[in-house]
Protein backbone atom coordinates (compact mmCIF):
# COMPACT_ATOMS: atom_id res chain seq x y z
CA UNK A 1 0.00 0.00 0.00
CA UNK A 2 1.05 3.41 -0.74
CA UNK A 3 3.02 5.40 2.03
CA UNK A 4 2.32 8.81 0.03
CA UNK A 5 -0.38 10.59 2.17
CA UNK A 6 -2.34 11.53 -0.73
CA UNK A 7 -2.56 8.25 -2.02
CA UNK A 8 -6.37 7.01 -2.75
CA UNK A 9 -7.23 3.09 -1.06
CA UNK A 10 -6.86 0.84 -3.83
CA UNK A 11 -5.94 -2.80 -3.79
CA UNK A 12 -2.50 -2.95 -5.48
CA UNK A 13 -2.39 -7.03 -4.33
CA UNK A 14 -3.92 -7.29 -8.23
CA UNK A 15 -2.19 -8.83 -10.85
CA UNK A 16 -2.50 -7.35 -14.10
CA UNK A 17 -1.50 -10.68 -16.06
CA UNK A 18 -4.85 -12.83 -17.60
CA UNK A 19 -5.59 -15.95 -15.12
CA UNK A 20 -4.75 -19.01 -17.04
CA UNK A 21 -7.90 -19.50 -19.10
CA UNK A 22 -8.25 -22.90 -17.37
CA UNK A 23 -8.35 -21.66 -14.08
CA UNK A 24 -10.92 -21.90 -11.65
CA UNK A 25 -12.47 -19.09 -10.68
CA UNK A 26 -16.53 -19.66 -12.23
CA UNK A 27 -15.55 -22.92 -13.67
CA UNK A 28 -19.07 -24.57 -12.65
CA UNK A 29 -21.94 -22.62 -12.35
CA UNK A 30 -21.41 -19.53 -14.30
CA UNK A 31 -23.63 -20.27 -17.05
CA UNK A 32 -26.38 -20.72 -14.63
CA UNK A 33 -25.20 -17.25 -12.61
CA UNK A 34 -25.45 -15.51 -16.14
CA UNK A 35 -28.55 -17.13 -17.53
CA UNK A 36 -30.32 -16.36 -14.09
CA UNK A 37 -32.09 -12.99 -15.47
CA UNK A 38 -33.86 -15.40 -17.99
CA UNK A 39 -34.37 -18.17 -15.59
CA UNK A 40 -38.31 -17.99 -15.82
CA UNK A 41 -38.28 -17.95 -19.71
CA UNK A 42 -36.05 -20.70 -19.55
CA UNK A 43 -38.43 -22.74 -17.55
CA UNK A 44 -40.95 -22.25 -19.98
CA UNK A 45 -39.06 -23.08 -23.02
CA UNK A 46 -37.86 -26.59 -21.37
CA UNK A 47 -41.86 -27.06 -20.45
CA UNK A 48 -42.84 -26.02 -23.70
CA UNK A 49 -40.28 -28.33 -25.57
CA UNK A 50 -41.19 -31.09 -23.15
CA UNK A 51 -45.00 -30.81 -24.06
CA UNK A 52 -44.08 -30.50 -27.67
CA UNK A 53 -41.69 -33.74 -27.59
CA UNK A 54 -44.96 -35.71 -25.38
CA UNK A 55 -47.33 -34.72 -28.36
CA UNK A 56 -44.79 -35.29 -31.51
CA UNK A 57 -44.52 -38.91 -29.79
CA UNK A 58 -48.38 -39.43 -29.79
CA UNK A 59 -48.80 -39.67 -34.02
CA UNK A 60 -46.74 -42.80 -33.95
CA UNK A 61 -48.65 -44.33 -30.82
CA UNK A 62 -51.72 -43.38 -33.07
CA UNK A 63 -50.64 -45.53 -36.05
CA UNK A 64 -49.53 -48.63 -33.78
CA UNK A 65 -52.84 -48.64 -31.92
CA UNK A 66 -54.47 -48.25 -35.74
CA UNK A 67 -52.16 -51.33 -36.78
CA UNK A 68 -53.52 -53.34 -34.00
CA UNK A 69 -56.89 -52.37 -34.12
CA UNK A 70 -56.74 -53.56 -37.67
CA UNK A 71 -54.63 -56.88 -36.98
CA UNK A 72 -57.20 -58.04 -34.06
CA UNK A 73 -59.93 -57.67 -35.82
CA UNK A 74 -59.89 -56.89 -39.62
CA UNK A 75 -63.05 -57.75 -40.39
CA UNK A 76 -64.82 -55.29 -37.14
CA UNK A 77 -66.16 -52.24 -37.21
CA UNK A 78 -63.33 -48.94 -37.66
CA UNK A 79 -64.81 -46.39 -35.68
CA UNK A 80 -62.10 -46.34 -33.48
CA UNK A 81 -59.36 -46.00 -36.36
CA UNK A 82 -60.79 -42.95 -36.97
CA UNK A 83 -60.59 -41.86 -32.48
CA UNK A 84 -57.06 -42.80 -33.43
CA UNK A 85 -56.41 -40.57 -36.49
CA UNK A 86 -58.17 -37.50 -34.79
CA UNK A 87 -55.67 -38.10 -31.51
CA UNK A 88 -52.37 -38.29 -33.61
CA UNK A 89 -53.72 -35.35 -36.23
CA UNK A 90 -54.20 -33.27 -33.10
CA UNK A 91 -50.91 -33.94 -31.12
CA UNK A 92 -48.96 -33.69 -34.39
CA UNK A 93 -51.04 -30.35 -34.19
CA UNK A 94 -49.86 -30.02 -30.71
CA UNK A 95 -46.15 -30.80 -31.34
CA UNK A 96 -46.16 -27.98 -34.21
CA UNK A 97 -47.88 -25.02 -32.21
CA UNK A 98 -45.54 -26.11 -28.96
CA UNK A 99 -42.24 -26.25 -30.97
CA UNK A 100 -42.49 -23.38 -32.68
CA UNK A 101 -43.59 -21.21 -29.47
CA UNK A 102 -40.61 -23.06 -27.38
CA UNK A 103 -38.19 -21.73 -30.30
CA UNK A 104 -40.00 -18.41 -30.29
CA UNK A 105 -40.01 -18.40 -26.37
CA UNK A 106 -36.34 -19.50 -26.01
CA UNK A 107 -35.31 -17.68 -28.99
CA UNK A 108 -36.32 -14.17 -27.32
CA UNK A 109 -35.23 -14.96 -24.34
CA UNK A 110 -31.64 -15.46 -25.84
CA UNK A 111 -31.71 -12.36 -27.57
CA UNK A 112 -32.53 -10.47 -24.60
CA UNK A 113 -29.81 -12.00 -22.29
CA UNK A 114 -27.27 -11.86 -25.29
CA UNK A 115 -27.77 -8.43 -25.96
CA UNK A 116 -27.63 -7.49 -22.38
CA UNK A 117 -24.13 -9.77 -22.05
CA UNK A 118 -23.04 -7.58 -24.82
CA UNK A 119 -23.57 -4.25 -23.39
CA UNK A 120 -22.28 -5.37 -19.89
CA UNK A 121 -18.96 -6.58 -21.65
CA UNK A 122 -18.74 -3.66 -23.36
CA UNK A 123 -19.14 -1.58 -20.03
CA UNK A 124 -17.09 -3.29 -18.39
CA UNK A 125 -13.82 -3.01 -21.53
CA UNK A 126 -14.64 0.68 -21.49
CA UNK A 127 -13.96 0.34 -17.18
CA UNK A 128 -10.97 -2.14 -17.36
CA UNK A 129 -7.08 -0.50 -17.06
CA UNK A 130 -5.60 0.23 -20.35
CA UNK A 131 -2.86 -1.65 -19.38
CA UNK A 132 -5.35 -5.30 -19.53
CA UNK A 133 -5.75 -4.70 -23.18
CA UNK A 134 -2.18 -4.59 -23.75
CA UNK A 135 -1.77 -7.71 -22.03
CA UNK A 136 -4.71 -9.88 -22.70
CA UNK A 137 -4.99 -8.35 -26.75
CA UNK A 138 -7.62 -7.94 -28.94
CA UNK A 139 -8.09 -11.83 -28.96
CA UNK A 140 -9.07 -11.73 -25.96
CA UNK A 141 -11.58 -9.01 -26.47
CA UNK A 142 -12.94 -11.12 -29.96
CA UNK A 143 -13.24 -14.52 -27.96
CA UNK A 144 -15.74 -12.89 -25.62
CA UNK A 145 -17.78 -10.97 -27.93
CA UNK A 146 -18.42 -13.58 -30.30
CA UNK A 147 -17.10 -17.14 -29.62
CA UNK A 148 -18.18 -17.44 -26.40
CA UNK A 149 -21.59 -15.34 -26.78
CA UNK A 150 -22.03 -18.07 -29.86
CA UNK A 151 -21.82 -20.78 -27.38
CA UNK A 152 -24.19 -19.54 -25.04
CA UNK A 153 -26.46 -18.81 -27.62
CA UNK A 154 -26.35 -22.28 -28.82
CA UNK A 155 -27.33 -23.77 -25.53
CA UNK A 156 -30.06 -21.25 -24.80
CA UNK A 157 -31.76 -21.31 -28.16
CA UNK A 158 -30.96 -24.94 -29.52
CA UNK A 159 -29.50 -27.37 -26.55
CA UNK A 160 -31.89 -26.72 -23.65
CA UNK A 161 -35.15 -27.64 -26.20
CA UNK A 162 -33.60 -30.34 -27.75
CA UNK A 163 -32.32 -32.19 -24.07
CA UNK A 164 -35.90 -31.84 -22.44
CA UNK A 165 -36.95 -33.52 -25.95
CA UNK A 166 -35.28 -35.76 -26.12
CA UNK A 167 -35.71 -36.67 -22.36
CA UNK A 168 -39.58 -36.60 -22.83
CA UNK A 169 -39.75 -38.86 -25.51
CA UNK A 170 -37.49 -41.55 -23.50
CA UNK A 171 -39.78 -40.90 -21.00
CA UNK A 172 -43.07 -41.36 -22.83
CA UNK A 173 -41.70 -43.81 -25.28
CA UNK A 174 -40.66 -45.95 -22.68
CA UNK A 175 -44.15 -45.55 -20.42
CA UNK A 176 -45.95 -46.65 -23.20
CA UNK A 177 -43.81 -49.63 -24.70
CA UNK A 178 -43.45 -50.84 -21.33
CA UNK A 179 -47.59 -50.52 -20.83
CA UNK A 180 -47.19 -52.74 -24.04
CA UNK A 181 -44.50 -55.00 -23.33
CA UNK A 182 -41.97 -55.19 -20.23
CA UNK A 183 -39.34 -57.59 -22.08
CA UNK A 184 -39.47 -55.83 -25.30
CA UNK A 185 -38.91 -52.44 -23.93
CA UNK A 186 -36.37 -53.69 -21.44
CA UNK A 187 -34.50 -54.92 -24.48
CA UNK A 188 -34.79 -51.58 -26.33
CA UNK A 189 -33.78 -49.75 -23.59
CA UNK A 190 -30.34 -51.96 -23.26
CA UNK A 191 -29.51 -51.63 -26.85
CA UNK A 192 -29.85 -47.39 -26.24
CA UNK A 193 -27.95 -48.22 -22.50
CA UNK A 194 -24.84 -49.87 -24.57
CA UNK A 195 -25.05 -46.89 -26.74
CA UNK A 196 -24.60 -44.67 -23.89
CA UNK A 197 -21.65 -47.03 -22.46
CA UNK A 198 -19.89 -46.44 -25.15
CA UNK A 199 -20.19 -42.61 -26.05
CA UNK A 200 -19.79 -42.58 -21.97
CA UNK A 201 -16.27 -44.89 -22.87
CA UNK A 202 -15.62 -42.42 -25.95
CA UNK A 203 -15.73 -38.83 -24.17
CA UNK A 204 -13.62 -40.22 -20.94
CA UNK A 205 -10.87 -38.52 -22.19
CA UNK A 206 -12.53 -35.28 -24.42
CA UNK A 207 -11.24 -32.93 -21.70
CA UNK A 208 -7.05 -33.97 -22.45
CA UNK A 209 -7.93 -34.32 -25.97
CA UNK A 210 -9.87 -30.93 -26.64
CA UNK A 211 -7.18 -28.85 -24.24
CA UNK A 212 -4.44 -30.66 -26.44
CA UNK A 213 -5.92 -29.27 -29.75
CA UNK A 214 -6.91 -26.19 -28.32
CA UNK A 215 -3.16 -25.77 -27.29
CA UNK A 216 -2.12 -26.81 -30.93
CA UNK A 217 -4.88 -24.18 -32.22
CA UNK A 218 -3.90 -21.07 -30.46
CA UNK A 219 -0.07 -21.85 -31.67
CA UNK A 220 -1.32 -22.34 -35.44
CA UNK A 221 -2.89 -18.77 -34.94
CA UNK A 222 -0.23 -17.25 -33.14
CA UNK A 223 2.11 -18.33 -35.74
CA UNK A 224 -0.25 -17.10 -38.58
CA UNK A 225 -0.31 -13.71 -37.02
CA UNK A 226 3.50 -13.83 -36.68
CA UNK A 227 4.03 -14.58 -40.08
CA UNK A 228 1.48 -12.19 -41.25
CA UNK A 229 2.44 -9.59 -39.24
CA UNK A 230 6.40 -9.73 -39.39
CA UNK A 231 5.73 -10.42 -43.38
CA UNK A 232 8.49 -7.72 -44.20
CA UNK A 233 11.28 -8.65 -41.80
CA UNK A 234 10.25 -12.51 -42.81
CA UNK A 235 10.71 -12.47 -46.28
CA UNK A 236 13.73 -9.31 -46.54
CA UNK A 237 15.86 -11.12 -43.75
CA UNK A 238 14.65 -14.50 -45.27
CA UNK A 239 13.45 -16.37 -42.08
CA UNK A 240 10.25 -17.59 -43.58
CA UNK A 241 11.35 -21.12 -43.31
CA UNK A 242 11.98 -20.24 -39.01
CA UNK A 243 8.25 -19.02 -38.90
CA UNK A 244 6.99 -21.42 -41.37
CA UNK A 245 8.57 -24.36 -39.37
CA UNK A 246 6.80 -22.92 -36.24
CA UNK A 247 3.30 -22.93 -38.07
CA UNK A 248 4.44 -26.38 -39.72
CA UNK A 249 5.01 -27.99 -36.12
CA UNK A 250 1.82 -26.46 -34.89
CA UNK A 251 -0.09 -28.12 -37.59
CA UNK A 252 1.37 -31.48 -36.94
CA UNK A 253 0.74 -31.43 -32.97
CA UNK A 254 -2.76 -30.53 -34.31
CA UNK A 255 -2.86 -33.02 -36.35
CA UNK A 256 -1.17 -35.95 -34.03
CA UNK A 257 -3.64 -34.74 -31.25
CA UNK A 258 -6.26 -35.34 -33.58
CA UNK A 259 -4.81 -38.68 -34.86
CA UNK A 260 -4.48 -39.72 -31.01
CA UNK A 261 -7.73 -39.10 -30.41
CA UNK A 262 -9.10 -40.85 -33.32
CA UNK A 263 -6.64 -43.91 -32.51
CA UNK A 264 -8.21 -44.13 -28.87
CA UNK A 265 -11.87 -43.87 -29.51
CA UNK A 266 -12.56 -45.05 -32.91
CA UNK A 267 -13.81 -48.47 -31.62
CA UNK A 268 -16.46 -46.63 -28.70
CA UNK A 269 -17.77 -43.93 -31.29
CA UNK A 270 -17.92 -46.31 -34.00
CA UNK A 271 -19.77 -48.55 -31.35
CA UNK A 272 -21.83 -45.80 -29.62
CA UNK A 273 -22.82 -45.04 -33.38
CA UNK A 274 -24.19 -48.20 -34.06
CA UNK A 275 -26.05 -49.16 -30.83
CA UNK A 276 -27.76 -45.24 -31.09
CA UNK A 277 -29.24 -46.23 -34.73
CA UNK A 278 -32.29 -47.20 -36.14
CA UNK A 279 -30.94 -49.92 -37.68
CA UNK A 280 -29.50 -51.49 -34.40
CA UNK A 281 -32.89 -50.99 -32.58
CA UNK A 282 -35.02 -52.47 -35.34
CA UNK A 283 -32.62 -55.24 -35.43
CA UNK A 284 -33.04 -55.92 -32.19
CA UNK A 285 -36.72 -55.52 -31.77
CA UNK A 286 -37.31 -57.87 -34.97
CA UNK A 287 -35.01 -60.44 -33.73
CA UNK A 288 -36.57 -60.61 -30.33
CA UNK A 289 -39.92 -59.79 -31.46
CA UNK A 290 -40.17 -62.74 -34.26
CA UNK A 291 -38.93 -65.01 -31.48
CA UNK A 292 -41.55 -64.07 -28.46
CA UNK A 293 -44.49 -63.77 -31.64
CA UNK A 294 -43.25 -67.93 -32.73
CA UNK A 295 -43.57 -68.58 -28.48
CA UNK A 296 -47.17 -67.33 -28.97
CA UNK A 297 -46.09 -64.27 -26.01
CA UNK A 298 -45.97 -61.63 -27.92
CA UNK A 299 -48.77 -60.57 -30.11
CA UNK A 300 -47.98 -59.19 -33.74
CA UNK A 301 -50.18 -56.12 -33.21
CA UNK A 302 -47.44 -55.32 -29.96
CA UNK A 303 -44.47 -55.88 -32.22
CA UNK A 304 -46.03 -53.35 -34.64
CA UNK A 305 -45.74 -50.93 -31.77
CA UNK A 306 -42.27 -52.02 -30.95
CA UNK A 307 -41.35 -51.62 -35.04
CA UNK A 308 -42.87 -48.26 -34.66
CA UNK A 309 -42.18 -46.21 -31.70
CA UNK A 310 -39.24 -47.84 -30.40
CA UNK A 311 -37.00 -47.84 -33.64
CA UNK A 312 -38.07 -43.85 -34.04
CA UNK A 313 -36.44 -43.64 -30.20
CA UNK A 314 -32.75 -42.72 -31.24
CA UNK A 315 -33.90 -40.19 -33.74
CA UNK A 316 -34.42 -38.25 -30.76
CA UNK A 317 -31.61 -39.08 -28.59
CA UNK A 318 -28.79 -38.37 -31.37
CA UNK A 319 -29.49 -34.39 -31.46
CA UNK A 320 -29.48 -34.75 -27.55
CA UNK A 321 -25.67 -36.05 -28.06
CA UNK A 322 -24.51 -33.01 -29.81
CA UNK A 323 -26.46 -30.79 -27.41
CA UNK A 324 -25.03 -32.47 -24.55
CA UNK A 325 -21.39 -30.96 -25.93
CA UNK A 326 -22.86 -28.18 -27.05
CA UNK A 327 -23.80 -27.31 -23.59
CA UNK A 328 -20.11 -28.22 -22.32
CA UNK A 329 -18.92 -25.61 -24.87
CA UNK A 330 -21.27 -23.18 -23.36
CA UNK A 331 -20.45 -23.86 -19.75
CA UNK A 332 -16.78 -23.03 -21.35
CA UNK A 333 -17.80 -19.94 -22.71
CA UNK A 334 -19.99 -18.44 -19.72
CA UNK A 335 -17.03 -19.07 -17.85
CA UNK A 336 -14.74 -17.11 -19.67
CA UNK A 337 -17.17 -14.37 -20.04
CA UNK A 338 -18.05 -14.38 -16.26
CA UNK A 339 -14.27 -14.31 -15.68
CA UNK A 340 -13.70 -11.19 -18.06
CA UNK A 341 -16.18 -9.55 -16.24
CA UNK A 342 -14.54 -10.33 -12.84
CA UNK A 343 -11.64 -8.30 -14.05
CA UNK A 344 -11.31 -5.54 -11.27
CA UNK A 345 -12.10 -2.57 -13.29
CA UNK A 346 -9.84 0.77 -13.04
CA UNK A 347 -11.00 2.38 -9.58
CA UNK A 348 -12.19 5.59 -9.96
CA UNK A 349 -11.84 8.37 -7.25
CA UNK A 350 -14.41 8.71 -4.75
CA UNK A 351 -13.20 12.20 -4.26
CA UNK A 352 -11.82 13.38 -6.95
CA UNK A 353 -9.11 16.48 -7.33
CA UNK A 354 -8.23 18.94 -9.79
CA UNK A 355 -4.52 19.23 -10.43
CA UNK A 356 -3.01 22.64 -9.80
CA UNK A 357 -0.78 22.89 -13.33
CA UNK A 358 0.74 20.13 -14.75
CA UNK A 359 4.05 18.95 -13.63
CA UNK A 360 4.34 15.28 -13.35
CA UNK A 361 6.62 14.10 -10.02
CA UNK A 362 6.55 10.34 -9.74
CA UNK A 363 7.72 9.59 -5.84
CA UNK A 364 8.98 6.31 -4.94
CA UNK A 365 7.12 4.29 -7.04
CA UNK A 366 7.06 1.06 -7.29
CA UNK A 367 4.75 -1.68 -9.89
CA UNK A 368 4.97 -5.14 -10.69
CA UNK A 369 2.79 -7.20 -13.41
CA UNK A 370 2.43 -10.30 -11.19
CA UNK A 371 2.76 -9.35 -7.88
CA UNK A 372 6.37 -10.99 -7.42
CA UNK A 373 8.85 -9.54 -10.37
CA UNK A 374 9.23 -5.66 -9.87
CA UNK A 375 9.37 -4.08 -12.98
CA UNK A 376 10.18 -0.52 -11.51
CA UNK A 377 11.22 -0.77 -8.60
CA UNK A 378 11.40 2.85 -6.21
CA UNK A 379 11.82 5.65 -8.64
CA UNK A 380 11.68 9.28 -7.71
CA UNK A 381 11.52 12.23 -9.89
CA UNK A 382 10.31 15.40 -11.38
CA UNK A 383 9.27 16.02 -14.93
CA UNK A 384 8.58 20.26 -14.40
CA UNK A 385 6.34 21.72 -17.39
CA UNK A 386 7.76 23.01 -20.54
CA UNK A 387 10.68 20.51 -20.05
CA UNK A 388 11.52 17.41 -21.96
CA UNK A 389 12.72 14.87 -19.18
CA UNK A 390 13.69 11.85 -21.35
CA UNK A 391 13.55 7.66 -20.05
CA UNK A 392 16.44 5.55 -21.20
CA UNK A 393 18.38 2.44 -20.40
CA UNK A 394 18.67 -0.90 -21.70
CA UNK A 395 15.49 -3.14 -23.32
CA UNK A 396 13.65 -4.40 -20.31
CA UNK A 397 15.05 -1.89 -17.73
CA UNK A 398 11.01 -0.37 -17.22
CA UNK A 399 11.18 2.66 -19.43
CA UNK A 400 7.78 1.85 -20.90
CA UNK A 401 6.26 0.27 -18.07
CA UNK A 402 7.48 4.12 -15.83
CA UNK A 403 6.20 5.75 -18.43
CA UNK A 404 2.64 3.37 -18.23
CA UNK A 405 1.92 4.36 -15.26
CA UNK A 406 1.07 8.01 -15.86
CA UNK A 407 -1.71 7.44 -18.20
CA UNK A 408 -3.03 4.90 -15.49
CA UNK A 409 -2.46 1.58 -17.76
CA UNK A 410 -1.29 0.14 -14.40
CA UNK A 411 -1.70 1.27 -10.56
CA UNK A 412 1.44 1.76 -8.64
CA UNK A 413 2.08 -0.99 -6.64
CA UNK A 414 3.61 0.87 -4.16
CA UNK A 415 4.09 5.01 -4.15
CA UNK A 416 2.31 7.70 -6.05
CA UNK A 417 2.56 9.24 -9.41
CA UNK A 418 1.24 12.83 -9.31
CA UNK A 419 -0.12 15.43 -11.68
CA UNK A 420 -0.05 19.19 -10.53
CA UNK A 421 0.56 17.98 -6.83
CA UNK A 422 -2.58 14.68 -7.28
CA UNK A 423 -2.07 11.70 -7.08
CA UNK A 424 -3.43 10.14 -10.45
CA UNK A 425 -5.61 8.06 -8.95
CA UNK A 426 -7.52 10.89 -7.62
CA UNK A 427 -8.45 12.43 -10.92
CA UNK A 428 -11.27 10.94 -12.78
CA UNK A 429 -9.84 8.91 -15.64
CA UNK A 430 -11.26 10.22 -18.78
CA UNK A 431 -10.31 14.03 -17.20
CA UNK A 432 -6.50 12.59 -17.06
CA UNK A 433 -6.68 10.78 -19.99
CA UNK A 434 -7.46 13.81 -21.74
CA UNK A 435 -4.74 16.28 -20.14
CA UNK A 436 -2.22 13.58 -21.85
CA UNK A 437 -1.42 13.00 -25.75
CA UNK A 438 0.02 9.44 -26.22
CA UNK A 439 2.18 9.05 -28.35
CA UNK A 440 3.20 5.45 -28.57
CA UNK A 441 5.55 3.73 -31.35
CA UNK A 442 2.52 0.90 -32.01
CA UNK A 443 0.81 3.74 -33.66
CA UNK A 444 -2.84 3.35 -33.63
CA UNK A 445 -4.31 4.50 -36.65
CA UNK A 446 -8.43 3.75 -37.22
CA UNK A 447 -10.14 2.86 -40.13
CA UNK A 448 -11.32 6.26 -41.40
CA UNK A 449 -10.09 9.05 -43.97
CA UNK A 450 -6.94 11.03 -42.66
CA UNK A 451 -8.68 13.68 -41.58
CA UNK A 452 -10.63 11.63 -38.79
CA UNK A 453 -7.81 10.17 -37.73
CA UNK A 454 -5.84 13.69 -36.96
CA UNK A 455 -9.48 14.64 -35.76
CA UNK A 456 -9.69 12.08 -32.74
CA UNK A 457 -7.36 14.44 -30.86
CA UNK A 458 -10.82 16.84 -30.46
CA UNK A 459 -13.83 15.65 -31.97
CA UNK A 460 -14.99 19.68 -32.61
CA UNK A 461 -11.81 20.20 -34.47
CA UNK A 462 -12.55 22.36 -37.63
CA UNK A 463 -10.97 21.63 -41.25
CA UNK A 464 -8.87 24.17 -41.21
CA UNK A 465 -7.66 23.18 -37.79
CA UNK A 466 -7.09 19.80 -38.68
CA UNK A 467 -5.06 21.48 -41.50
CA UNK A 468 -3.04 23.36 -39.20
CA UNK A 469 -2.05 20.54 -37.13
CA UNK A 470 -1.03 18.51 -39.76
CA UNK A 471 0.96 21.49 -40.76
CA UNK A 472 2.74 21.95 -37.65
CA UNK A 473 3.40 18.05 -37.41
CA UNK A 474 4.79 18.42 -41.17
CA UNK A 475 2.56 15.84 -42.68
CA UNK A 476 0.67 18.37 -44.90
CA UNK A 477 2.52 17.79 -48.15
CA UNK A 478 2.14 14.22 -47.50
CA UNK A 479 -1.42 14.36 -47.22
CA UNK A 480 -1.74 16.68 -50.34
CA UNK A 481 -0.20 14.55 -52.65
CA UNK A 482 -2.77 11.65 -51.19
CA UNK A 483 -5.28 10.50 -54.05
CA UNK A 484 -8.13 11.77 -51.89
CA UNK A 485 -6.25 14.31 -49.63
CA UNK A 486 -7.53 14.79 -46.43
CA UNK A 487 -10.82 12.77 -47.01
CA UNK A 488 -8.01 9.18 -48.05
CA UNK A 489 -9.11 5.91 -46.23
CA UNK A 490 -6.69 4.81 -44.49
CA UNK A 491 -6.64 1.12 -43.08
CA UNK A 492 -5.38 0.26 -39.40
CA UNK A 493 -1.83 -0.30 -41.10
CA UNK A 494 -1.85 2.92 -42.38
CA UNK A 495 -2.41 2.15 -46.09
CA UNK A 496 0.66 3.70 -48.07
CA UNK A 497 2.05 5.68 -45.59
CA UNK A 498 5.46 5.36 -44.06
CA UNK A 499 6.16 4.65 -40.75
CA UNK A 500 7.70 8.31 -40.15
CA UNK A 501 4.43 9.61 -41.91
CA UNK A 502 1.80 7.82 -39.43
CA UNK A 503 4.20 8.84 -36.38
CA UNK A 504 3.76 11.98 -38.20
CA UNK A 505 -0.23 11.95 -38.18
CA UNK A 506 -0.32 10.72 -34.60
CA UNK A 507 1.40 13.63 -33.13
CA UNK A 508 -0.87 15.78 -35.83
CA UNK A 509 -3.43 14.41 -33.17
CA UNK A 510 -1.09 15.27 -29.86
CA UNK A 511 -0.87 18.81 -31.47
CA UNK A 512 -5.43 19.44 -31.92
CA UNK A 513 -5.78 18.19 -28.78
CA UNK A 514 -3.53 20.44 -27.33
CA UNK A 515 -3.09 18.58 -24.04
CA UNK A 516 -0.24 19.76 -21.61
CA UNK A 517 1.34 16.79 -21.15
CA UNK A 518 3.16 14.48 -23.88
CA UNK A 519 4.04 11.05 -23.19
CA UNK A 520 5.70 9.57 -25.98
CA UNK A 521 7.50 6.34 -26.79
CA UNK A 522 10.34 7.00 -29.64
CA UNK A 523 9.99 4.62 -32.57
CA UNK A 524 12.87 1.73 -32.06
CA UNK A 525 12.36 1.27 -35.75
CA UNK A 526 14.89 3.51 -37.53
CA UNK A 527 13.71 5.74 -40.06
CA UNK A 528 15.14 7.51 -42.92
CA UNK A 529 17.27 10.26 -42.47
CA UNK A 530 14.52 12.97 -43.90
CA UNK A 531 12.26 11.04 -41.82
CA UNK A 532 13.34 11.06 -38.57
CA UNK A 533 14.30 14.78 -39.06
CA UNK A 534 10.80 15.36 -39.87
CA UNK A 535 9.33 13.61 -36.77
CA UNK A 536 11.61 15.53 -34.69
CA UNK A 537 10.67 18.82 -36.02
CA UNK A 538 7.17 17.66 -35.36
CA UNK A 539 7.94 16.57 -32.19
CA UNK A 540 9.32 19.98 -30.99
CA UNK A 541 6.43 21.91 -32.03
CA UNK A 542 4.27 19.30 -30.10
CA UNK A 543 6.48 19.44 -27.09
CA UNK A 544 6.78 23.46 -26.96
CA UNK A 545 5.38 24.83 -23.36
CA UNK A 546 4.31 20.93 -22.27
CA UNK A 547 5.53 18.59 -19.90
CA UNK A 548 7.19 16.30 -22.50
CA UNK A 549 8.17 12.44 -21.27
CA UNK A 550 10.06 10.33 -24.07
CA UNK A 551 10.99 6.72 -23.83
CA UNK A 552 14.08 6.96 -25.94
CA UNK A 553 15.77 4.21 -27.78
CA UNK A 554 18.28 6.08 -29.71
CA UNK A 555 20.37 8.19 -27.50
CA UNK A 556 21.25 11.26 -30.21
CA UNK A 557 17.96 12.12 -30.95
CA UNK A 558 17.31 13.15 -26.96
CA UNK A 559 20.90 14.60 -26.57
CA UNK A 560 19.27 18.35 -25.80
CA UNK A 561 16.53 16.71 -23.07
CA UNK A 562 16.63 18.96 -19.71
CA UNK A 563 16.45 15.77 -17.76
CA UNK A 564 17.84 11.81 -18.65
CA UNK A 565 16.44 9.69 -16.35
CA UNK A 566 18.92 6.25 -16.79
CA UNK A 567 16.89 3.24 -15.89
CA UNK A 568 18.71 -0.40 -15.14
CA UNK A 569 16.79 -3.19 -14.04
CA UNK A 570 13.93 -1.32 -13.15
CA UNK A 571 16.15 0.85 -10.80
CA UNK A 572 16.65 4.75 -11.67
CA UNK A 573 20.28 4.16 -11.75
CA UNK A 574 21.46 7.72 -12.65
CA UNK A 575 20.04 11.13 -13.73
CA UNK A 576 21.32 14.73 -15.37
CA UNK A 577 21.72 16.44 -18.74
CA UNK A 578 23.54 14.54 -20.97
CA UNK A 579 26.64 16.17 -20.27
CA UNK A 580 26.90 15.52 -16.60
CA UNK A 581 25.91 12.04 -17.63
CA UNK A 582 28.90 11.54 -20.13
CA UNK A 583 31.03 12.81 -17.58
CA UNK A 584 29.70 10.34 -15.09
CA UNK A 585 31.11 7.34 -17.01
CA UNK A 586 28.42 5.56 -15.78
CA UNK A 587 25.99 3.15 -17.99
CA UNK A 588 24.77 6.11 -19.95
CA UNK A 589 28.57 7.16 -21.10
CA UNK A 590 28.70 3.56 -22.35
CA UNK A 591 25.66 3.16 -23.97
CA UNK A 592 26.37 6.56 -25.59
CA UNK A 593 29.79 5.44 -26.69
CA UNK A 594 28.30 1.86 -28.10
CA UNK A 595 25.80 3.95 -30.17
CA UNK A 596 28.19 6.37 -31.40
CA UNK A 597 30.24 3.17 -32.01
CA UNK A 598 27.44 1.56 -34.51
CA UNK A 599 27.20 5.04 -35.76
CA UNK A 600 30.42 5.87 -36.65
N1 LIG B 1 3.04 -7.34 -19.90
C1 LIG B 1 4.02 -7.72 -19.12
N2 LIG B 1 3.87 -8.75 -18.25
C2 LIG B 1 4.87 -9.15 -17.47
N3 LIG B 1 6.08 -8.56 -17.44
C3 LIG B 1 6.27 -7.53 -18.29
C4 LIG B 1 5.26 -7.06 -19.16
N4 LIG B 1 5.75 -6.02 -19.87
C5 LIG B 1 7.02 -5.84 -19.45
N5 LIG B 1 7.33 -6.75 -18.51
C6 LIG B 1 8.61 -6.89 -17.80
O1 LIG B 1 8.86 -5.69 -17.09
C7 LIG B 1 10.20 -5.32 -17.22
C8 LIG B 1 10.28 -3.92 -17.82
O2 LIG B 1 9.78 -3.97 -19.14
P1 LIG B 1 9.57 -2.67 -20.03
O3 LIG B 1 8.86 -3.04 -21.27
O4 LIG B 1 9.00 -1.58 -19.18
O5 LIG B 1 11.08 -2.32 -20.35
P2 LIG B 1 11.64 -1.29 -21.41
O6 LIG B 1 12.81 -0.66 -20.77
O7 LIG B 1 10.55 -0.39 -21.90
O8 LIG B 1 12.12 -2.27 -22.54
P3 LIG B 1 12.22 -2.04 -24.14
O9 LIG B 1 13.24 -1.00 -24.40
O10 LIG B 1 12.67 -3.38 -24.65
O11 LIG B 1 10.85 -1.67 -24.63
C9 LIG B 1 10.88 -6.36 -18.07
O12 LIG B 1 11.50 -7.30 -17.19
C10 LIG B 1 9.75 -7.01 -18.80
O13 LIG B 1 10.04 -8.37 -19.05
Amino acid sequence: MSTTPDAPAVDTSRSYQEADPSAGLAKSGALARLLAPIRTHLVICAVLSSLSAAAGIVPYIAVAEIARIMLEDPTGAHSAIWTWVGIGAAGASVWLVLLVQSSRVGHYADAAILHDLRVRIVRHLGALPLGWFRLAGSGRVKRAMTGDLEEMHEVIAHALGQLTGAVTVMAVGTGYLFFVDVRMTLIALGVLGLMAVCYRVSMRSMTTHMNRLTAADARISAASVEYADGIQVVKTFGTGGRVLRRFDDAVDEHTQAFAAWVAEVRYSSAAARLFGSEMAVLTAMTAAGLTFVDHGSLGVADLVAFLVVAVGMPNSILPAVTASQGVRKGRMGAANIERLLARPPLPEPELPRAPSGHGVEFDRVSFSYDGVTTAVDKISAVCAPGQVTAIVGPSGAGKSTLASLLPRFYDVSDGAVRIGGVDVRSIPSAELLASMSLVFQDVALLRDSVAENIRIGRPGATDEEVRRAAAAAHIYEVIEQLPDGYDTLLDAGGGSLSGGERQRLTIARAILSGAPIVVLDEATAALDADSESAVQDALATLATGKTVIVIAHRLHTIAGADQILVLDNGRLAERGRHDELLARDGLYARMWAAQEGVLA
